[in-house]
């Protein structure tokens, strides 16, 4: 059984910046590298499961994502930490061209993505976390059953500020305002074992 991180890539890996495309406007957030070297250290998967609504929208194509995932994973590698599997979703449901307007199951908060993942991995959904910076995130990772973290950078910290306590309690496992600290969360857990 694999214990993995699924992670939100815009926001939560890198800077959000709309509908992000060009490998000169990818900015690691700080400490993210160390933080997710830590996790590979402790024998976690990293996967990362990304909305591209840009390609059905035509602001970019499929071959500027996969471009801009080589280019991430070049930059993390230097560090130790290496994604090992990048899955996006390029459809909208309203705005798109040609095939790429679909209600497809792969689009954030469904969970088409983790299940794609399955071809490669045994998720041990006990051991395996969801880090995203917003609300579908979170829930996509409570609908396909790991524990899911609400991170503040990109889009996480405003939503946070903006939820009611009673909210905050189903929404998600954990609130971490940095990735750094969502990997605080997750080993600790691992150290309670
Ligand atoms: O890795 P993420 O955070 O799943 O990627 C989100 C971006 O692709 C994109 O998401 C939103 O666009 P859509 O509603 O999916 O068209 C916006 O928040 C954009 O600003 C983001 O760049
Ligand atoms: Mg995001
Ligand atoms: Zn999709």
């Amino acid at each position: 059984m694999d214990k993995i991180v699924y992670l939100d890539r815009d926001g939560t890996i890198n800077k959000e910046v709309d509908y992000l495309y060009r490998p000169e406007d990818l900015v690691i957030l700080p400490g993210v590298p160390e933080a997710l070297r830590r996790l590979k250290e402790h024998g976690f998967r990293l996967v990362v499961v990304t909305n591209q609504a840009g390609v059905a929208r035509g602001y970019y194509k499929e071959e500027d994502v996969i471009a801009l995932h080589e280019a991430l994973n070049e930059r993390l590698s230097k560090e130790g930490a290496t994604i090992d599997y990048f899955f996006y979703c390029p459809h909208h449901p309203v705005h798109g061209i040609m095939e790429y307007k679909k209600d497809c199951h792969c689009r954030k908060p469904e969970t088409g993505m983790f299940e794609m993942a399955e071809a490669f991995y045994s998720p041990d959904k006990a051991n395996s976390y969801m880090i995203g910076d917003k609300l579908l995130d979170t829930e996509a990772g409570n609908r396909y059953g790991v524990s899911s973290i609400l991170v503040g950078t990109g889009y996480g910290k405003d939503i946070y500020d903006s939820m009611s306590e009673a909210e905050k309690s189903v929404k998600f496992a954990h609130y971490a305002p940095s990735m750094d600290e969502a990997v605080d969360f997750i080993l600790a857990k691992e150290g309670g074992k």
